[in-house]
This record gives structure tokens, sequence and C-alpha cells, in this order.
């Protein structure tokens, strides 16, 4: 993996963080690794995602999935970091990536069609849940089973969960005798990528599970105490000092269509690991080339508040253009759609350097499993790195909470501090038709 920090310098945009500013930086990423490697020797909470390359035992998923490995399709029923992970895994390097549909929402209309698109009979479920408990993970969990039965199918011979030691999950997969993975200790949800928590759709669906491990160890080993050293401490060094500049605002810009799910996982491990304290970037999430013709107006002459983090295999599959029969695109004649994406990413890369913005570049060098252990390794090292340098509670969500306790007294009819809340809100309703 490689990372460019070049625009993003002062010296090339505003927001720009100073070669000296950089410079001064260095020390204090010494001594955040240092305090990075001491948690994960200790198997600190949150630290002890970083050893999940060496902890996670890829033979113990491959025999929990044993049963159900003659699937044609995954069913993942999880949210959040329950999800994400192999959602991002799945549509990267699956022969097939619509082969694994993932229900993290209780959206009636989507739930529906989707498991009325699907032969039960030749899908696995994966359940996942750390905490057992989040009510949208379990409610999918009842519709889907339902509807297994409902079909005749044996839900208990085609299902696996991932979920902590107590809780109802895990409670209901005692009671049926289910295969089921635990969750990694002391691994926030967002970091459980490379755990049996990211890994058991992979694995049913063929993917070199141990080629991701790999790739993750390859990140890890180049942590080093200078972010001159280490890709991915220089990218969340660069993310750390150019939010202190006035860069609010991390676009994530894969141009790869199968790396769209990446931005929507790394949305997550940034905005619930880093928005603390009044502070953090908003993830946002694009794509190259398309979104060249979406946002790229807005990052180029809009605010001053965006670093464009941008994300490419160098090596892609080509696919020929044929030879045009219009004279106004001649240009095209002899190219491929990879030569023209590539041509697309340059050119987008150095437009925003060209309008005074900053921009990133990440690169792997092809769109495979060790390649994508590494970047997701090395995105979950950043992140830890900008936790320690923007000195945030890294690994916890408290934030999360309140929507959740008013969820559940809303459904129960109680009435608590939150329905308060929800009642008494000021509201002023535009497009009713009675009056106010
Ligand atoms: O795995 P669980 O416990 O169902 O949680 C799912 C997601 O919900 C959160 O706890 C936030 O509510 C995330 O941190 C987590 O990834």
């Amino acid at each position: 993996m490689h990372v460019d920090i070049g625009a993003a310098l002062a010296s090339a945009a505003d927001p720009g963080v100073e070669r000296a500013t950089l410079d001064d930086l260095d020390e204090r990423v010494a001594a955040a690794h240092e305090r990075i490697e001491q948690g994960r020797d200790d198997g600190e909470f949150g630290y002890a995602s970083l050893n999940l390359p060496e902890a996670t035992d890829a033979e113990t998923i491959r025999d929990a999935v044993a049963p159900v490995a003659d699937a044609d399709s995954v069913i993942t029923v999880g949210i959040g970091g329950s999800a994400l992970g192999a959602k991002t895994i799945t549509e990267a390097l699956a022969e097939d990536p619509d082969s694994h549909v993932v229900l993290d929402n209780v959206d009636p209309e989507h739930v529906r069609r989707t498991l009325d698109g699907l032969s039960l009979a030749d899908t696995a479920i994966n359940v996942v849940s750390r905490s057992g408990t989040t009510a949208e993970t379990l409610a999918n969990f009842l519709v889907v089973r339902e509807a297994y039965e409902d079909r005749g199918v044996d839900w208990t011979e085609r299902i696996v969960v991932t979920t902590g030691e107590s809780g109802p999950l895990r409670a209901l997969a005692d009671q049926h005798d289910l295969p089921t993975l635990p969750v990694p200790e002391g691994v926030p949800g967002r970091f459980s990528a490379l755990s049996a928590v990211g890994l058991v759709p992979p694995a049913i669906l063929g993917i070199d599970i141990e080629g991701l491990l790999t790739g993750g160890q390859t990140a890890a080993d180049d942590l080093a105490p200078s972010l001159y050293d280490s890709p991915a401490y220089a990218y969340g060094a660069m993310a750390y000092a150019l939010e202190e500049e006035g860069a609010t605002v991390n676009a994530v810009m894969p141009y790869a269509e199968r790396l769209e799910s990446f931005g929507e996982w790394f949305a997550q491990l940034w905005a619930e690991s880093l928005g603390k304290d009044g502070r953090g970037q908003t993830p946002a999430r694009a794509l190259g080339a398309t979104d060249q013709h979406s946002q790229l107006q807005l990052y180029r002459a809009g605010h001053r508040d965006k670093v464009i983090t941008f994300v490419r295999p160098r090596e892609r599959a080509d696919v020929a253009i044929p030879d045009p029969d219009h004279e106004d695109l001649s240009y095209l004649a002899g190219t491929d759609l990879g030569g023209l994406i590539d041509a697309e990413y340059e050119a987008t890369v150095a437009s925003l350097p060209a309008a005074d913005r900053p921009a990133l570049e990440v690169e792997i060098d092809r769109l495979d499993a060790e390649n994508l252990g590494e970047l997701l390794y090395a995105m979950e090292a950043a992140c830890v790195l900008v936790g320690e340098l923007a000195e945030v509670e890294t690994f916890t969500q408290p934030a999360v909470e309140w929507g959740k306790n008013a969820t559940r007294a809303l459904i129960r009819g109680e009435s608590t501090d939150e329905t308060a809340v929800i009642d008494e809100r000021e509201r002023l309703r535009i497009g009713e038709t009675e009056s106010l």
C-alpha cells in the first residue's frame, strides 16, 4: 500500500499542512505509536483490534461454516460493524458480489423484497451481534427465521451465529444448539472486519480469508514510530493535521466500483471512533469516476473544509473501447476503460491542488485479498492514531445510546426522559394542509 500526501501539504493546498508542522507532529506520532503498541501488548480494549491478523483463527471460521459451505448465497443479519466489514470484503472479492445480501436496516419493503428474491434453501444465514441485543438485528432475524419456516427450510441447518457470551442471541443459539463463533475480545464492532465478524460470509463464498489476514499483518508490520515510515500513520497523521487546519470533512472517493462499500465501512470507523468532544471529521462517501459528475464541483469550489481521500488499485482488468465512429470521439480510439478511469483518476486528483484544495492518495497494488486486508487494517491503525493525537475515546460510542433508549421506550409505550423530549420537541411542519 502506498500513501501520497503531497497534494495536502501547505505548499499545494489550503487547508494544507506545513512540512515543519508535520515534522513536529512526527514526535507525537512516535509517542502515540508507543502507546498503541503497549495497548496491543496488553490486549487493552480497543487496541486489541490491531492484533486481529494474528489473533483470528481462519481454520476455526472455516470449521464453523462447513455445514453451510455449499450455500450459493449468504444473508447477513447485523448492523454497523457487525455487517459493514463482511459487506466490504464480499463486494470487493466475491466472484458474484450479489451472492451476499445484507439486512442492516429495518425498512419493511426492503426486507420483504430481499427475502422474496432469495432461494432460502440455498442461502446461509449469518447473524452477527456483539451485544446480542441490537433491536434491528434481532427483529430482522425473527423475520428471516419465520420466512425460512414458512418455506419449509430448516433455518437451524443453514445458520452461523457470531455473538458475545450473553444476551438473547447467545441464548437463542444455545437453545437451538446452533453453530456459533465468538466475537473477538476487546474489539469494537467497527474494528472487527478481520475477525469472524467480518470473515464468515467471505469464508462461505470461497474468498481467501487467510490472504486477508496476511495483508492485515503486512500493514501491522509496517507500523513504525514515524509517519514517514508507515503508510497507515502517514495517512492518519495527515488526516489529523488537516482537521486541525479546518478540513472537517473527509470525502473518501475510491476509483473502483467494488470499493464503494469500503467508503461505507470507513464512514462508521471514522465517525463512530473520532466524532467525540465536539470534533471529528465528517466522512463523506463518493465514488470515482462517477462523482466527478456529482460532487466534484463542491470539492473544488465549495467551502475550504474538506480533504478528499482517493483510493485506487494500481492494476485493473481491461475492457477495450471499440473504435469510435465519430471524429469528436477519436481520442477514445485504441484506449480501454482501465486506461480511461486511470486518466480520470490522475486528472481528478490533480484538480484538487489545482483548485488549492487538499487531497490524499491511498493506492493498493491490486484488489485482491492481501491488498484489501492491508487497506482495512491500515485505515483502522490510522484511525487509532488520530484518536491518540486528538486525545478522544476512540473505542466507545456513548452518543448512540440516547436514540436506542428512546426507540425502546417508544416501542414499549413507556414514558422516559427521552420520550418527554420527543413529546416536547418544538415542531414546525411545512406542507401540512391544516393551519398551524
Ligand atoms: O454488534 P452489535 O452489538 O449488534 O452492534 C452493532 C453496532 O451498533 C453499535 O454498537 C452502535 O449502536 C456499533 O458500534 C456496532 O457496530
